[in-house]
């Protein structure tokens, strides 16, 4: 479900996941409680302390920081469950058929639109059926109290499907101008900060250990703007990013300066790391850049870094410097990572 989400998204519907079961839990009991002493429903009572209960058994877990996939859907599933039985076995004129139309938001607002869907669906049938049976009354016309509430049931729904992929649209609208580089469309500082965090805080020890950055940057770059004009520069820049798209997915190549590029290696070892490294010099040092009819070469010179855990963002970008200066030091158009390097 999380994939096609933005983080935003993401840590919308866990603070709603949080406050949720705390809330539905609390409530809950509160009415457990009306059941028992007031209105003599010790079933429903029954019902209300074990689903409260539950829900807030979700809440420490948010609280704990160890929620499970598994979680939002039974906290869905025990809310929809005391709706219902309120529902069934309480008088129909008390009103308790309008909880049902709560059902459908939360359906969108803990799962996706499309699981919202299909429970939102599931859910209808029954109690369609019981509004039937229970408002055949003269105080209520059976049909049309179903046709009415199905009509708002699932325009709820609809109102929160519309909602959510409006925010979605406009938070990926905003992720892309907050996390790529105009220029070139590589992704931006902002982005690599937040791999950063993601790299600390999600990485398993062996993904953060197989885990090497490549710095890349245009050797005598001040040259090119010089003969050739800025916007010559400029095009030489977007196409180098194209080149680089050709070696590696466009998620994990970053525009880290000017003339400064940086690729993430997942699952690469230190040699493997080198090796791409090189492939990458040496398509350069072959390739020819075009702009308004004129052929430009350039070079690179690559610092290769391993990435370790808790290395902050600063000083990670120290160390992956001093290897990218080594190689410049070292005569330009060459690999450095570490004591090893290669010249050409
Ligand atoms: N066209 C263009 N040039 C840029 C951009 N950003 C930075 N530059 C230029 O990149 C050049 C970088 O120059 P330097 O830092 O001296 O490095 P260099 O000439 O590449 O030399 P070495 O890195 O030492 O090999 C400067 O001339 C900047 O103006 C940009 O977005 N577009």
């Amino acid at each position: 479900m999380h994939a096609k989400y933005t983080p935003s998204l993401i840590e919308t519907k866990a603070m709603l996941h949080k406050w949720l079961s705390l809330i539905s839990g609390l409530f809950m009991w509160c009415f457990a409680a009306v059941n028992f002493l007031i209105l003599h429903q010790p079933l429903l009572g029954v019902v209300e302390i074990v689903c409260g209960g539950f829900n807030l058994f979700c809440f420490y877990h948010v609280y704990r920081d160890s929620v499970k996939t598994w979680h939002s859907v039974a906290l869905l599933l025990s809310i929809t469950t005391v709706i219902f039985c309120v529902f069934f076995f309480a008088d129909l004129r008390a009103g308790s058929v309008f909880w049902l139309l709560f059902l459908p938001p939360l359906y969108c607002l803990l799962t996706s639109t499309k699981s919202a869907l299909i429970y939102s669906i599931a859910f209808a049938i029954p109690a369609a059926v019981i509004l039937f049976f229970k408002s055949d009354t003269d105080a209520y016309i059976a049909w049309r109290a179903v046709t009415n509430f199905l009509i708002t049931y699932f325009l709820s729904y609809l109102i929160c499907y519309l909602y959510q992929k409006q925010y979605l649209v406009r938070d990926l609208s905003l992720q892309k101008m907050a996390f790529q580089d105009p220029l070139t469309g590589a992704r931006n500082r902002h982005a690599l900060k937040l791999f950063f965090y993601d790299f600390n805080k999600a990485f398993t020890k062996q993904q953060q250990e197989d885990t090497h950055l490549l710095i890349i940057d245009i050797d005598f770059f001040k040259r090119v703007n010089d003969a050739f004009g800025h916007d010559v520069g400029d095009a030489v820049l977007a196409q180098m990013t194209e080149l680089l798209h050709l070696y590696a997915d466009s998620d994990v190549v970053y525009r880290i300066g000017g003339e400064e590029f940086l690729i993430v290696l997942k699952e690469h070892t230190a040699q493997q790391a080198l090796n791409f490294a090189e492939a990458i010099r040496k398509h350069v040092e072959d390739a020819v850049f075009h702009s308004k009819e004129q052929e430009i070469k350039v070079t690179v010179s690559i610092g290769v870094a391993p990435l370790h855990r808790d290395q902050t963002f600063r000083d990670f970008l120290r160390a992956a410097d001093k290897n990218l200066y080594s190689a410049k030091h070292k005569g330009r158009n060459m690999v450095h990572c570490d004591d090893t390097s290669k010249a050409h």
